[in-house]
């Protein structure tokens, strides 16, 4: 890509704490725009099923680099039909369970696997077969595509992080669901800044917004980003 034809792919980048909503609003958006949807966290936590799946150690860092070469993953980056697999396996479902969660930490705190996904997540994002592709997930707004075309930092208090989040879990206190958040950003924060919007990142704040809302918000910046480059304010990449 050449970064001057406003032809080429539209990358929407969007991060965010825990529960902000970033999987469901960026499929939404990638749904009404035509786009291609890539959830990052998927691949994190594909990778710590693997280990956990084989018995591996993902407390031992060596353990966890020397399994890079063998994780066999896909991803469906159509937001009508999501998947995500580890070699045969469809572990779409799987990779949501709480073992799983509360293990990723172990494997998003390596150098190493962070650089061996963003170059997957590159790959992948320069392959999408539509006209754009929406990213989510903590660094992609300042590592895997800080050149993307819309830079989004997706928010919302954690009291409504903390309810929207209970509200799917059937059998877990607010209380427990809301340490359950912080504990994850605490860990993932001395990995990468999610908090903070990077220069040139706009913040969608959605505590005050129901989800179609929310939607439409990052719609409209990306809109606001397209209709920028073709009035030829910026180049878009
Ligand atoms: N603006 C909104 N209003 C109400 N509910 C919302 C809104 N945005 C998201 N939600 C809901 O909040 C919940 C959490 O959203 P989602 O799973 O997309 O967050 P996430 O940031 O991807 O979380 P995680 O980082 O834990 O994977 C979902 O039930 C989603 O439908
Ligand atoms: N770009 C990313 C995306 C995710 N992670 C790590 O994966 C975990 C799961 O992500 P979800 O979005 O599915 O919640 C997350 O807690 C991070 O540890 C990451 O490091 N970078």
């Amino acid at each position: 890509m050449n970064g001057t034809d406003v032809t080429e792919k539209i990358v929407v980048a969007i991060d965010g704490p825990a529960g902000s909503g970033k999987s469901s609003v960026s499929k939404g958006a990638a749904r009404e725009l035509g786009f291609a949807y890539l959830d990052t966290g998927a691949a994190y936590r594909a990778l710590a099923w693997m280990l956990l799946d084989r018995g591996l150690d993902a407390e031992n860092p060596e353990v966890v680099v020397a399994s890079l070469p063998e994780f066999d993953f896909a991803i469906g980056t159509d937001p009508d039909h999501y998947f995500v697999k580890v070699g045969p396996d469809d572990v779409t479902i799987a990779i949501r369970e709480p073992w799983v969660t509360s293990e990723v930490r172990l494997v998003a705190r390596l150098p190493e696997v962070r650089s061996h996904l963003t170059a997957l997540f590159r790959r992948t994002i320069a392959s999408t077969p539509r006209p754009g592709i929406v990213v989510e997930g903590r660094d992609i707004t300042t590592v895997v595509a800080p050149d993307a075309t819309s830079r989004i930092l997706l928010t919302a208090s954690e009291d409504a992080r903390m309810k929207r989040r209970s509200a799917e879990i059937v059998g877990s206190t607010a209380a427990v669901v809301g340490e359950q958040l912080r504990s994850r950003d605490r860990a993932d924060s001395r990995v990468v800044d999610f908090m903070n919007a990077a220069d040139g990142v706009t913040t969608v704040d959605s505590t005050e917004l129901d989800f179609g809302q929310t939607v439409q918000a990052v719609v409209e910046v990306v809109t606001l980003a397209r209709t920028k480059a073709s009035d030829g304010q910026y180049t878009q990449r």
